[in-house]
């Protein structure tokens, strides 16, 4: 595994120029936030030794090095989903990546369904906390003591600093922002009425496919993370009968997109 980060990582280095603080990770309908990063050099994930490549609809799959909010970012523009048939170490590559690439933080965001029932399609939701209800955790199988401890704390997977800072940058844009627990899940089925309702009552404010593996990986390497997610959809919407569909989940992502950015970039500015 190690050779493989290695050898992933030093490819990217020989593209790039100066050493990215920030990895940044793009969720479904939020990548055009990739087209903000400055003096940018895009390299397709097919070029990059051993990495898999985005199957997903709105999931570009490249990895944008530059500039945003004075310093160097890299951004994922398009991620791997368990439910794609990755398994957890090909889909959690590129955060080991991007520690190997010398960032020690990490944004990560997505398109979430709504479980709280004060939250509406198109809010914006700081993570506050998470529930892994995958399959499998990402750290499953030998651990690899030059990453990590085989048994890392998971007491504050969130930085609680950057949440206090992006909650003064919200108040000030006058941007709305939520807060609370996001559920993952392996997915591709959107839940049942009674899968949303459990999620609710184990606490969970916002249920989705992604984020937690990664956070995990990144959280293991001493990271610091950062994490929001878009209210795609609700799990009680006014038209029960209507569904949920994946161009609406890009949709409604995409509109929100810069309200994020804005968010995203006043914190990098203060790292
Ligand atoms: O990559 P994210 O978590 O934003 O993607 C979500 C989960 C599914 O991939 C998709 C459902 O429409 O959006
Ligand atoms: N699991 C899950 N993922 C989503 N991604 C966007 N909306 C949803 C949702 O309602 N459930």
């Amino acid at each position: 595994m190690l050779e493989k980060i290695n050898k992933a990582a030093n490819f990217v280095k020989q593209k790039i120029d100066g050493t990215p603080q920030v990895g940044i990770i793009l969720g479904s309908g939020l990548g055009n936030f990739g087209n903000r990063i400055e003096n940018s050099v895009k390299i397709p994930y097919s070029d990059i030794p051993g990495f898999p490549v985005s199957t997903v609809e709105g999931h570009s799959g490249q990895l944008i090095f530059g500039d945003l909010g004075g310093k160097k970012v890299v951004a994922m523009q398009g991620r791997f989903h368990y439910y794609e048939g990755y398994e957890m170490d090909q889909v959690t590559l590129p955060v080991r990546v991007i520690k190997q690439l010398g960032a020690g933080t990490l944004f990560v965001s997505n398109a979430a369904g709504g479980l709280n029932p004060d939250f509406n399609a198109g809010d914006m939701m700081i993570i506050d906390d998470h529930i892994n209800f995958f399959p499998q955790n990402a750290l499953r199988g030998k651990n690899i003591d030059e990453l990590g401890p085989r048994f890392p704390d998971m007491s504050e997977p969130y930085n609680q600093e950057m949440i206090k800072k992006a909650e003064v940058i919200a108040n000030k844009e006058q941007i709305k922002l939520q807060k609370g627990v996001y559920v993952g899940s392996s997915g591709p089925t959107l839940e049942t009425s009674a899968e949303y309702k459990m999620f609710r009552i184990m606490g969970a404010d916002a249920t989705g496919m992604s984020t937690v593996p990664e956070v995990i990986v990144a959280v293991h390497m001493g990271m610091k993370v950062f994490g929001m997610s878009v209210i795609t959809n609700v799990s009680e919407p006014a038209d029960p009968e209507k569904g949920t569909t994946h161009d609406e989940v890009q949709d409604v992502a995409g509109t929100v997109e810069p309200q994020m950015t804005k968010i995203f970039t006043g914190l990098i500015e203060q790292i």
